[in-house]
């Protein structure tokens, strides 16, 4: 399972768990404005916004898993397994691989805006990137400063939802996730009046009672609703750091220890990373299971007019702060 959420203080910040049984092997990729991309029936594009993300690097080429671009646009892939379809390729439309997606936004696109105009002409296709990996099942989001969208390429075609929460799980489709939520519209922050009855003295006998009911399991239904609530309520001071604590706070509510979700005989899926991009500077901060402590890759540190992939590896093992 996988979640994704966005943040606005001061800055705009995007990021997600990337939650799995194991791991492709990930590298913090900067592509920068010349790097050539070569889109299997979209043509080569040689120029293009600098983007930063995780991704897995093959043959040269960044499979981002998530990414920002350096105007201020962020997108992440979540599974959508037995729900995404990917269409034929056609002649009237940009025929765009899976694997495309992300690239093919963030290299063109400064705004949320100008991604909508893209995707009204845009088909995500079924054309693999190679053998050794075939096609993920996934459904997107898409965010900038003024909001966000949930792409879902299904068997009745290519669905676009305005996503008011800004948050993105597993399954069900999106229109789904978003229909819940009026289950849970009487869950607080604020600590609960006495409705139930006025011939009951009931009380309120612990902090925290105005989110009693909030699910607390790790089904992407339910992290969908505890994770928006989080987000929906999160309050925090407006500074850089302030900000990159508060958001991995907010993703920490769906956090997934090892031992809780079963996926095999004695396999379990973990959240392997969690990222938190301040899209408006750039900056992909990320902590892993293993490893706690906030790390950062910095795009404007970089050469972004070169046209070679710029890759940091990921960085593991606790790293303890002793005090004496
Ligand atoms: C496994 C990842 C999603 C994690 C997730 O959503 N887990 C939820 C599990 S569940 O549904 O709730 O059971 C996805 C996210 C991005 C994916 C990768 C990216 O799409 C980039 C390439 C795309 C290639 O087609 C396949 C390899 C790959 C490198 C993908 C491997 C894998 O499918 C990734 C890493």
């Amino acid at each position: 399972m996988c979640t994704a959420a966005t943040y606005q203080t001061k800055d705009f910040y995007f990021g997600r768990t990337l939650d799995y049984e194991f791991s492709y092997g990930d590298q913090i990729a900067i592509t920068p404005r010349n790097y050539p991309f070569s889109f299997r029936h979209a043509g080569e594009m040689n120029t293009h916004y600098a983007i930063i993300g995780m991704a897995h690097v093959a043959g040269n080429y960044p499979l981002y898993y998530d990414a920002i671009n350096e105007k201020g646009v962020g997108m992440a892939g979540l599974n959508f397994v037995g729900n995404a379809a990917y269409a034929d390729v056609t002649s009237d439309r940009d025929n765009i691989a899976q694997f495309e997606f992300i690239p093919w936004i963030l290299s063109q696109c400064a705004t949320l805006s100008e991604v909508r105009t893209l995707l009204e002409r845009m088909a995500l296709v079924a054309t693999p990137f190679n053998e050794q990996f075939p096609l993920a099942q996934l459904h997107w989001i898409i965010s900038d400063k003024t909001g966000s969208i949930t792409v879902e390429s299904m068997a009745d075609g290519l669905h676009i939802y305005e996503n008011p929460v800004g948050v993105l799980t597993n399954n069900p489709p999106f229109p789904q996730q978003m229909f819940q939520l009026n289950n849970f519209m009487h869950l607080s922050p604020k600590q609960p009046v006495n409705t139930f009855s006025d011939d009951l003295a009931l009380t309120a006998y612990s902090r925290g009672m105005g989110a009693l009911g909030l699910p607390g399991d790790l089904s992407s239904a339910s992290r969908f609703v505890r994770v928006a609530f989080t987000k929906m309520n999160a309050f925090s001071g407006d500074s850089e750091k302030e900000s990159v604590s508060q958001f991995f706070h907010i993703l920490g509510s769906v956090d997934q220890q090892r031992g809780c979700c079963e996926v095999a005989d004695g396999k379990y899926e973990i959240t392997l990373y969690t990222s938190c991009c301040n899209v408006t500077k750039g900056i992909y901060y990320y902590t892993t299971y293993e490893n706690h402590q906030i790390s950062a890759v910095d795009m404007h540190r970089e050469n972004l007019d070169g046209g070679a992939l710029i890759c940091y590896p990921v960085i593991q093992g606790e790293q303890i702060n002793y005090q004496n």
